[in-house]
């Protein structure tokens, strides 16, 4: 059986390289919805597969980390990522481009952690991430599957490569990013 559970987020960001000129040439911003996809084929004691409450932690914390930010590709102008992080106190730094495809392969290996990382206490199964989608729009999505998590064609991610502004780290209100920074795989802003 598959669960579902939807969190949005509000960020700006370029996709150079893309054909679509207005996307790879100008910010400009999405209302960004994401889809969670959990699989378990065994029911808890409250006859769930896995209680939606229970996303509301670190997962809920994971993605309000990326609300209200600027996202940039690493590999981007060294320019434009110094402007990036003089005009915007939220800014993510990721090592691939922030496509919706790869927003979606970075969110699945991010939340993955996090679910491996939940203790279950209430008889809970094999409860796994089976996807994530992210809508950039209302027309277009990307679903990431736990084979293109680990497609090294599509660029490795490497946790530990991500970087989170000062403002994204204190405005965090505990849990998951704080353990995740705390994993020698994920870094916080260089100081
Ligand atoms: N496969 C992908 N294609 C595009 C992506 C992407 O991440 N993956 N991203 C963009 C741009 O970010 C763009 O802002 C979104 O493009 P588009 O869906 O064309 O947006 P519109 O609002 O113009 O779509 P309408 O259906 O016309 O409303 C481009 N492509």
């Amino acid at each position: 059986m598959l669960i579902r559970k939807l969190f949005s987020f509000e960020g700006a960001h370029v996709v150079r390289n893309c054909t679509s000129q207005r996307c790879a040439r100008s910010i400009h911003g999405h209302s960004y919805k994401v889809e969670i996809f959990l699989e378990c084929h065994q029911l808890d004691r409250g006859q769930m597969v896995y209680d939606f409450g229970l996303l509301k932690g670190d997962v809920r914390e994971l993605i309000d980390a990326f609300d209200h930010t600027l996202v940039f590709w690493q590999e981007d102008d060294a320019d434009y990522i110094e402007q990036c992080k003089q005009h915007s106190l939220r800014w993510i730094g990721l090592p691939v481009s922030p496509s919706a495809e790869q927003l979606s392969r970075v969110f699945f290996g991010l939340i993955d952690t996090l679910l491996q990382q939940t203790e279950m206490h209430n008889g809970e199964g094999n409860v796994v991430l089976q996807s994530v989608i992210v809508h950039e729009t209302a027309t277009g999505y990307a679903q990431c599957f736990r084979e293109d998590a680990g497609n090294p064609q599509m660029g490795l991610i490497v946790p530990s490569a991500i970087t989170y502004s000062h403002q994204i780290i204190n405005e965090a209100s505990g849990g998951a990013l704080t353990r995740l920074s705390a994993l020698p795989s994920l870094s916080r802003e260089a100081t």
